[in-house]
């Protein structure tokens, strides 16, 4: 088990510039499969995810240079090959099932396996997905193990309305829809930032895709795919937490953001624990709007009622972001209603928070209230493997002076590169050490 040493009480001062967003690295990788052409990614982040597709691609004999210093990925699917009795795909992502479209263009085959879940956020149904790939003309069976899937010749273009906007199904549709033998149609397609540059890149491959970033989406099938060069913009999660970080420790923290278009209702949502968020010159800044330097929740103008943050697909608050706010709350004087709209099981951790000293209620599956501003003291916790949850009781700690443990922190790797040494280099001593 990896864990975290967080010798916490300093506030983070300085500028960081963040990595790329892994829900937009990974669906690009998975689409490169797709195109027998050379293709060069830039900014590629040095994250467990990204090494466990690579190391699939070149299971699969695709060529793949990956540097790490540089970001810079060169890969080509020329020699590549696929055989379902053998070959598998990597566990405990959810971005694995997004491979399953080039596996079935290329190969007329692809397989599934069970655990394809990601964070242990509750129910991650993988029906929506079947519902595609039938709609394209595949056979899907199920296995002891995971799906089986054939389809003969091309895909099918088709169109469809789905039950909810759902991230990785609305890529998995676009993956098919490229290469299909006509025009498809999504209704209810989901329209994250990442979501957009996925859709940007399968565009500069040379899909025909009309509609990026709204809940309609129409993509016309051509023949084959091109390669190209693309650049990878920076991650709307990470500039959140670093800018989370800087409020919680008192700081003053400056995160390059290009994209401060995307970050009014973010603001708005600081702005409730009394952080106030500046974008100027490409750079997003954090600071406390109280002159005593405390943290306070923004009483709301109805009276008797909680204040609150609500987190569903875009354009609301992503959910992804709802534990890094739980964070600001347990520290901010007031009281916070946190809503997900998405997931039942992402909230079951307050007994983790209470072990600072916190005051956190689960009011049911899908709702929480902090009481905060309590006294906090230095513990040893124990994450559940969701990426965010860790990062949230990472910032709790390092508002809090003396040493407290983070266990099972391992998730942050899948999504943040250098997360440890970033934090160091903003003022906070943290440490990985692995341990039982
Ligand atoms: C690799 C990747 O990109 N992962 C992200 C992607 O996962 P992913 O694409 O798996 O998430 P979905 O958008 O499909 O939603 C996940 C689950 O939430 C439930 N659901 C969702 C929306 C809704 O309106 N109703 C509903 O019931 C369903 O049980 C669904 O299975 O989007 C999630 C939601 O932003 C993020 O947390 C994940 O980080
Ligand atoms: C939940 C996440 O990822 P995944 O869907 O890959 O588990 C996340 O990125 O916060």
């Amino acid at each position: 088990m990896s864990n975290l040493i967080v010798h916490g009480g300093n506030p983070l001062k300085g500028r960081i510039i963040p990595s790329a967003n892994k829900n937009a690295v990974l669906p690009i990788l998975c689409a490169t499969l797709l195109s027998a052409e050379p293709i060069r990614l830039r900014g590629v982040p040095e994250i467990t995810d990204v090494k466990k597709i690579l190391e699939v691609f070149r299971k699969l004999g695709s060529s793949v240079q990956m540097d790490f210093k540089t970001g810079i990925l060169d890969i080509h699917h020329r020699d590549t090959h696929f055989d379902p009795a053998v070959d598998r795909l990597p566990e405990e992502m959810r971005s694995s099932i997004m491979l399953v479209p080039g596996l079935m263009a290329r190969f007329g085959a692809a397989r599934v396996e069970d655990d394809v879940k990601g964070c242990t956020l509750g129910a991650r149904e993988i029906d929506p997905h079947v519902e595609v790939f039938e709609r394209f003309g595949a056979r899907v069976e199920r296995l002891a193990d995971g799906l089986s899937l054939h389809v003969a010749g091309k895909l099918r273009a088709n169109d469809h309305w789905t039950d909810y906007a759902s991230v990785t199904t609305t890529e998995n549709f676009v993956l098919c829809a490229a290469l299909a033998d006509g025009s498809s149609t999504l209704m209810n397609a989901a329209s994250e930032p990442h979501v957009q540059e996925f859709c940007q890149f399968m565009q500069m491959l040379g899909a025909k895709l009309e509609g990026l970033g709204t809940s309609r989406l129409s993509i016309h099938g051509v023949e084959r795919l091109g390669g190209g060069d693309f650049t990878f913009a920076e991650d709307f999660h990470e500039i959140v937490t670093f800018l989370a970080l800087g409020g919680i420790t008192g700081g003053d923290v400056q995160v390059k953001n290009s994209h401060p278009e995307q970050f009014p209702l973010i603001d708005r949502t600081f702005a409730k624990f009394g952080v106030q968020i500046t974008h100027e010159d490409g750079w997003s800044r954090a600071s406390i709007v109280a002159p005593d330097g405390r943290l306070k929740v923004k009483e709301p103008f109805t009276r008797n009622i909680l204040q609150k943050v609500e987190a569903a697909p875009w354009p609301y608050l992503p959910v992804d972001l709802l534990p890094i706010f739980v964070a600001l709350g347990v520290k901010a004087e007031g009281s916070m209603m946190f809503w997900n709209k998405v997931y039942d099981g992402a909230m079951g951790w307050t007994s983790e928070l209470s072990k600072f000293g916190a005051h956190a209620f689960l009011s049911d599956p899908h709702r929480m209230v902090t009481f905060g501003g309590k006294p906090l003291s230095p513990a040893e916790v124990e994450s559940p493997y969701i990426i965010r949850v860790a990062i949230a009781l990472l910032m709790v700690a390092a508002s809090i002076p003396g040493r407290s443990v983070i266990r099972n922190a391992a998730p942050i790797r899948r999504a943040h590169p250098h997360f440890a040494e970033n934090i160091g280099k903003l003022g906070v001593r943290v440490e990985w050490v692995e341990g039982d």
